[in-house]
């Protein structure tokens, strides 16, 4: 049986990123199992929701762990290697296929900009409704990331990603994200990003995305 956090199976395997860049970025098939996967996601985010807002009593937390081993070992039977995995698939790993973030609904992107909103739940809070500087941070890496593989979808990563951090982000509500190519030099593409909680400009950033050659991870 493996743990948890087990990547040494058979499931975990690296190949180009090119090729692992097509398999992620072409959206599953809209299939029975497509749709039933994402109302399991949506329901482990709700459930990442509730967790951080209960005190359950010692005994709850003991008959949930049950539970939850239980649950996780159905999904362990149906692990898969990730070239082949349902999860985070489609044109943004930020999207409803992921629990890593609160999920991005993309407005528009082309090879310039891209526009997309979200609200967060309190599994993204800091503390007192400000959302964590770090899921700030994962929101523009996402969004500018795809902006950075523009409409022919080429692999790009992260070389530097800076976030000014200017007002709080609160949790339940809109935000609103842009991000702009600024300037393409070769492999090199400079991209800047506003998140908004309306007129409000809540963080900044700016970041150096390099696009990946044939054969590297
Ligand atoms: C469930 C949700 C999942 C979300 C997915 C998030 C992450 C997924 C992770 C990986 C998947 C990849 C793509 C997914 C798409 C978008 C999502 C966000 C992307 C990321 O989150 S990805 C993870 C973090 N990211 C890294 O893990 C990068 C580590 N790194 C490297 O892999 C190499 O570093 C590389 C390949 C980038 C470059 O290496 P290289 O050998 O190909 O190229 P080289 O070094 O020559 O640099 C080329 C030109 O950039 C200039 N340059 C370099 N560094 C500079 C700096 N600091 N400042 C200014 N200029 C700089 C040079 O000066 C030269 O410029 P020039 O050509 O003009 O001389």
């Amino acid at each position: 049986m493996t743990t948890p956090h087990d990547t040494s199976a058979q499931t975990a395997q690296r190949i180009d990123a090119m090729e692992m860049t097509k398999h992620r970025r072409t959206p599953a098939p809209d299939t029975p199992q497509t749709r039933a996967y994402i109302r399991l996601l949506e329901e482990v985010s709700n459930f990442q929701h509730a967790l951080v807002q209960a005190n359950p009593t010692a005994e709850a937390s003991d008959e949930l762990i049950a539970k939850l081993a239980s649950v996780r070992e159905t999904l362990e039977q149906a692990a898969v290697p990730e070239a082949e995995r349902l999860y985070a698939r489609g044109e943004l790993s930020g999207g409803e296929m992921q629990v890593l973030m609160p999920p991005l609904t993309v407005e528009h992107v082309d090879d310039h900009e891209f526009r997309a909103h979200t609200v967060a739940g309190e599994f993204a809070m800091g503390m007192n409704q400000a959302m964590h500087g770090g899921v700030v941070s994962v929101l523009f890496d996402t969004a500018m990331g795809r902006l950075a593989m523009g409409t022919e979808m080429l692999s790009a990563r992260t070389v530097y990603l800076t976030t000014q951090y200017r007002n709080i982000t609160p949790i339940g509500e809109r935000l609103d994200l842009t991000a702009t190519v600024d300037t393409v030099e070769g492999r090199k593409k400079f991209i800047s990003g506003q998140l908004w909680h309306g007129d409000t400009l809540c963080a900044e950033a700016d970041s150096l995305f390099v696009a990946v050659k044939p054969g590297q991870q």
